[in-house]
């Protein structure tokens, strides 16, 4: 049976999860593949650290080079993390010949377009199925399912560790920084957080999601981000109070032929399939011409699930190298970069506004909406503290440019501040 060598940077959550699932599933990896799959040597940061995972018949070193010059490993896993230090060992890898699997969204998300072409130059693959939601296999599932169709939308949950937070806040009302923790110690979170919490995290993953699904390719720059930091669990409460639970979603949808991509809370409604979505489960919802809305679920992060979207793309390395059909691009689908205008983003939202209680606010308040042209559904006034009340709004549609326009108007009110401004999802 041919023998293929495997080289591995890290061995943190989703390198220990690869090197367990590639022993425990080695006889029907051989048997799919026709190969035996061989991981020889591991690259790590600390050689002292404590290991968790059984490594006999592996060389652990700190030394990249290791991998880098040794002719019998054909394929690298890149799961450290990082982007300079990433791009660097992955463009020598790609020029040694080697092919590549990362569960690198950051790098992805920023240098995937010339990894791409740098790897088809020298006739490598480079899969990253793991780099978006998790356990979820969506990419090769855009890629090959969809192929026929015109996607119009995806949107989804693509943060685990955002999404466990607003779960245990919601549902146990632990604070914000507990959840954070928590979802630390699990392994969800990526080694600065901020990533996650800002939503950082979810935006590199709809870069690429957004390149799959209407072959644009959005830089980071582009999008809008939010993030869950500010948001608070008073609004959390009224938004449940409302029908809706509050989400951190990826939204990337076509209006026209120009593409629109957002990261930020939003209010789901309790019965839309993503407000059920709990802890770190994620959830794509892909919406086709043809096909109409599919939904894809399952857990986002995690040693496992993690590494079992490596796996598959080992196995697909592995059937190319067989097959002699290696230097393909991960997805062919490319065209120009057309973004959508704010004045055509059309959306419902959620104003949360805390005001010094004085007489004339809320007419000040319903003013600025309707200089706007803007017009709200339902408004809420209730107490917050001896001199502060709280006003809380749901509106009809407005573009993006009236939402805008009413945000800058309720800022410049004198005593008025606006604590939260998120899109509502329709029932
Ligand atoms: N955790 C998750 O659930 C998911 C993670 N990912 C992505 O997978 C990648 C890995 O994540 P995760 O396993 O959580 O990260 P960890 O922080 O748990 O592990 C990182 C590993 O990389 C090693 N490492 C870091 N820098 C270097 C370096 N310069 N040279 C050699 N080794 C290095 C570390 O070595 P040492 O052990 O010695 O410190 C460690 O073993 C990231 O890109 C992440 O975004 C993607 C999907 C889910
Ligand atoms: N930190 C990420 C890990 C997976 O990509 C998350 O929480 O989703």
């Amino acid at each position: 049976m041919r023998v293929i060598k495997i080289g591995v940077l890290g061995l943190g959550t989703v390198g220990s999860g690869v090197v367990r699932l590639l022993r425990d599933h080695q006889a029907k990896i051989s048997s799919i593949t026709g190969c035996q799959l061989e991981i020889k040597t591991i690259v790590v940061h600390n050689l002292t650290k404590q290991r968790n995972v059984d490594l006999a018949g592996i060389e652990l070193t700190d030394q990249f080079e290791k991998v880098l010059h040794d002719p019998e490993i054909e394929v690298v896993v890149e799961v450290m993390g990082t982007v300079d230090t990433a791009k660097k060992y992955v463009e020598q890898l790609l020029r040694a010949g080697k092919h590549i699997i990362t569960a690198n969204k950051d790098l992805i998300a920023t240098y995937g377009a010339e990894l791409a072409e740098l790897a088809r130059e020298n006739g490598c693959d480079l899969f990253y199925e793991a780099s978006v939601a998790g356990g979820i296999p969506i990419l090769r599932t855009i890629v090959n399912s969809f192929a026929a169709d015109r996607i119009v939308e995806v949107k989804g949950i693509v943060n685990g560790t955002t999404n466990y937070i607003l779960t245990q806040m919601s549902q146990q009302q632990v604070s914000f920084a507990a959840a954070l923790k928590a979802a630390q110690n699990l392994g969800f979170a990526e080694p600065d957080p901020t990533n996650d919490v800002e939503g950082i995290d979810a935006a590199y993953k709809m870069v690429i999601l957004t390149q799959f699904a209407f072959g644009m390719n959005i830089s980071m720059k582009q999008l809008k981000i939010g993030g869950i930091s500010d948001v608070k669990l008073a609004d959390i409460q009224q938004a449940k109070e409302l029908g809706y639970n509050i989400k951190l979603l990826g939204i990337a949808k076509l209006i026209e032929d120009q593409v629109d991509v957002s990261v930020g809370p939003v209010l789901v409604p309790k019965d839309q399939p993503l407000a059920a979505v709990q802890n770190e489960n994620n959830a794509v919802l892909v919406t086709g011409a043809a096909v109409g809305e599919t939904m894809f679920y399952g857990p986002g992060a995690g040693e496992l699930p993690t590494a079992n979207s490596v796996l598959s793309d080992i196995i697909a390395v592995t059937k190319d190298i067989v097959l002699k059909t290696t230097g393909s691009r991960f997805n062919d689908f490319q065209r120009d970069l057309k973004q959508a205008r704010p004045a055509d983003v059309c959306y419902s939202y959620y104003f949360s506004l805390k005001v010094k209680d004085q007489p004339g606010q809320m007419l000040k308040i319903t003013q600025a909406m309707s200089e706007a042209q803007a017009s709200f559904h339902l408004i809420i006034q209730s107490e917050l503290d001896d001199q502060h009340a709280r006003i809380v709004m749901t509106t009809h549609q407005m573009s993006e440019a009236q939402r805008n326009q009413v945000v800058a108007a309720f800022g410049a009110l004198k005593d008025v501040e606006v604590v939260a401004a998120y899109k509502v999802l329709p029932e």
